[in-house]
């Protein structure tokens, strides 16, 4: 199963589903991630900090899959913030991923309190000018980090992964991202397999369509048009975790899985958050 793709605002697309990575290192993590390729994950999801882009990149030499057919994204930490300290920590994530260019390159966390992310901002673009980063964008931004970044730069993020599942919608941003053209990506889409995947209204809408409740949650961040990029080390859920563009949920259905909004789970305020 390959998932459709949707145009990215500066004309490189992304894949509509992709294979989350944190966690998976080591050898187990060089298996995993080759098999999720051949199991038809075209975006692959990593960061400079969860060390394993030698893995990524150990898996993308493996695969016959073409180099332009894959969308390989990693992540800035904290600790590089700064226009020479992206440059470089760019070029390490690079070299680690064993890549002659990067697919889409992202600030992992804006940490306000530092006060660099703009000096970041005007690197990443700098690195695309270059052509080592085709397109660029950000995570864990609110609305008003974004508007500052564009009103400083005139260069908007083409996506915002952001922490998205039903027990957290995030509407207003999302509202945002779509005056903007930004495209939403959701990171722990399953909401990290908590209790949700036994939530009954998941369950029931599952049932409905004759779907996993794993399924029936991801279709929902389909419908919402963001990209989920969910993780698993199995080949059967990993397959599965693909396998949800044969059915459509109801606008109903979608309503009613977001009703089981309650905000943000993880302490994870992108406003004081700091994450090096
Ligand atoms: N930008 C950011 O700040 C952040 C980005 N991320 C990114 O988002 C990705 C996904 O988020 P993550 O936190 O891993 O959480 P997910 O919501 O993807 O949940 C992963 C958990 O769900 C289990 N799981 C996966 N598929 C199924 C299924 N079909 N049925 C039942 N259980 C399943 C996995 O177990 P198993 O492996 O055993 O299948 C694992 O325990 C990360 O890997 C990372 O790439 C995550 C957090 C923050
Ligand atoms: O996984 C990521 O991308 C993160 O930003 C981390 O916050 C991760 O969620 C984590 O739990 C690190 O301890």
């Amino acid at each position: 199963m390959i998932a459709p793709a949707y145009a990215l605002r500066d004309g490189n697309t992304i894949p509509a589903i992709g294979l989350g990575t944190y966690g998976l290192d080591d050898q187990a993590g060089i298996d995993a991630i080759t098999s999720g390729i051949a199991e038809g994950y075209r975006l692959i999801d990593t960061a400079f900090n969860y060390g394993n882009e030698e893995a990524v990149g150990e898996a993308i030499r493996r695969t016959d899959v073409d180099r332009s057919d894959l969308v390989i994204a990693t992540k800035l930490p904290g600790k590089h913030h700064g226009f020479d300290e992206t440059i470089a920590s760019f070029e390490q994530s690079r070299l680690r991923l064993d890549l002659d260019w990067v697919d889409l390159y992202l600030i992992h966390w804006p940490l306000p309190r530092l006060g660099k992310y703009l000096e970041s901002w005007r690197a990443m673009i700098s690195l695309r000018e270059k052509g080592l980063v085709r397109a660029i964008g950000v995570s864990n931004f609110t609305a008003e980090m974004l508007t500052r970044l564009i009103d400083s730069t005139g260069i908007v993020p083409v996506v915002n992964q952001v922490e998205l599942h039903p027990y957290f919608p995030q509407e207003e941003l999302r509202a945002f991202h779509d005056e903007h053209d930004i495209r939403t990506m959701s990171w722990s889409p399953l909401a990290k397999r908590t209790e949700l995947l036994q939530e009954p209204v998941v369950a029931e809408v599952a049932a409905a369509h004759g779907v996993t409740p794993a399924q029936a949650v991801l279709r929902w961040h389909v419908e919402l048009e963001a990209v989920p990029i969910p993780k698993s080390s199995d080949a059967a859920r990993r397959r599965e975790n693909l396998d949800v563009f044969g059915f459509a949920l109801t606008t109903e259905e979608v309503d009613a899985i977001s009703a089981l909004s309650r905000g943000r789970i993880w302490g994870g305020d992108p406003d004081t958050h700091e994450e090096f």
